[in-house]
């Protein structure tokens, strides 16, 4: 017998498991939440305005919360309940007092009798708030419950961002565009970020949906653009990275990023400003910029030269040097590479326990390790884009941008 049924049996007699005249303890002796439509006379009421508002709909509907319960509230309040609808629905107790043995019919008697003269109205109304207090502890309750579980944030496009266990995941989700970063998706990162930045996680993590990291600047980007508008896209495209690399300076809370694949250009340069790489032995990192006419962003000019050493900057921000993970790890780019077998596995497990750590005391020590660098890294990444915005208009690049558009159509 499971304790609702025991409940039920014991305090309710027989005669109160009716319903329409046929008995109902078969079919409804479970649930003590049920036993309360059973008791249900049909009540008309109007309260006045001296007192809180219970109208007999709220009343009506606190007795159906009643069911809803999913947790037992008690025999203490389960009595309690029991006496104020007794007391709402006929008044005060003037049954005579069970014998001493009865406990349970005693049990109910005392609850009833102890509300004296309360009035049927108050009654309803102290039934009513008490049911309201059962259902609002249940859903925090709940909530508690359901914090462990992801919740997914933003009407986004291109990405997908979801917080679980103190981390606010930033996906690049355009894994048949090998997540190539297309205007929108510069647009999308920035308010994640400024999201996550607010929001009640611990750590913020990037990384990427389906086989790459990402493949860089969406070249689109570039395309169908007439002659005459050819300086405006290369000032919009200066403001818009500007902004965009400007978020991940500023960014107040560790910043991980989780190379889940290849990354190709400023998916590469932006790893000098997360504060842990973590990289699948499948990542490959490529930062074309002279072969495409370009010159280096995410102020990697300067970061670069200073996590690996001028000579090694050289060979991936001029010549094109495309690094292996280890390479990438071993020149400092990266922190750890994992087995891509066990990548997300391991990687997620770390990052759990850290986003456990006192998440104030983490965004202070990054301010100490990066504030001081701050004003110097804006200045870099304004350097860096009003060279862009020069390139974006050289033949070399136009060139480039073409030959890849001319290799994709041959295929
Ligand atoms: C506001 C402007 C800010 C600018 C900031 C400055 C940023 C600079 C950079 O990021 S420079 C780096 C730019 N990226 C590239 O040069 C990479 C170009 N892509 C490739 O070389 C290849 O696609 C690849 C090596 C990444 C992958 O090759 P493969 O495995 O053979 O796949 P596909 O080429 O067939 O690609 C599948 C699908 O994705 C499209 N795609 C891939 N990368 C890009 C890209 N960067 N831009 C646009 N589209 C891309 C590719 O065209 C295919 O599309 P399709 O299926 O043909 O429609």
């Amino acid at each position: 017998m499971g304790f609702l049924t025991a409940f039920v049996s014991a305090f309710f007699p027989q005669d109160l498991l009716t319903f329409k005249g046929k008995p109902l303890l078969s079919k409804w002796k479970i649930k003590f939440r049920q036993v309360q439509a059973v008791c249900i006379p049909s009540i008309h009421l109007h309260m006045t305005a001296a007192t809180m508002q219970v109208s007999q709909q709220d009343f009506e509907k606190a007795q159906e919360q009643v069911k809803l319960l999913k947790k037992d509230p008690g025999n203490e309040t389960k009595l309690k309940l029991y006496a104020l609808f007794k007391q709402a629905t006929e008044g005060p107790c003037n049954s005579p007092k069970p014998g001493m043995l009865d406990f349970v019919k005693k049990a109910k008697w005392d609850a009833w009798n102890s509300l004296g003269n309360l009035s049927q109205d108050n009654a309803r109304q102290k039934y009513t708030e008490l049911v309201s207090s059962l259902v609002s502890a249940e859903s925090a309750d709940l909530k508690t419950d359901a914090s462990p579980e992801e919740t997914r944030h933003g009407d986004y496009e291109t990405i997908l961002v979801t917080t679980k266990s103190s981390i606010t995941k930033i996906m690049f989700n355009r894994p048949e565009k090998k997540n190539a970063i297309s205007h929108k998706m510069y647009r999308e990162i920035m308010k994640a970020l400024e999201e996550a930045g607010k929001d009640d996680s611990t750590i913020a993590v990037i990384t990427g949906n389906g086989d790459y990291y990402s493949s860089g600047n969406d070249l689109n980007n570039f395309a169908n653009i007439q002659p005459s508008e050819m300086e405006k896209m290369a000032k919009d495209g200066a403001v818009l990275l500007k902004e965009f690399v400007g978020h991940f300076i500023d960014f107040p809370k560790p910043l991980i990023a989780v190379v889940n694949g290849p990354a190709v250009g400023i998916c590469v340069t932006l790893l000098g400003l997360c504060d842990i790489v973590y990289a699948s032995d499948r990542a490959t990192f490529h930062s074309p910029f002279s072969e495409l006419g370009q010159s280096p962003e995410g102020c990697s000019s300067y970061l670069f030269p200073k996590i690996m050493g001028l000579a090694r900057a050289n060979e991936i921000l001029l010549f094109n040097k495309k690094l292996t993970a280890a390479e990438a790890c071993a020149w400092g780019l990266v922190t750890e590479v994992f087995p891509d077998s066990t990548f997300q596995k391991e990687v997620w497990a770390r990052l759990e326990a850290y986003a456990s750590l006192p998440k104030n005391s983490l965004a202070v020590s990054k301010q100490l390790l990066r504030g001081m660098e701050k004003e110097k890294l804006h200045a870099v990444n304004s350097k860096e884009c009003e060279v862009l915005q020069e390139r974006w208009l050289s033949d070399e690049c136009m060139n480039a941008i073409v030959s890849f558009f001319q290799k994709k159509a041959k295929l």
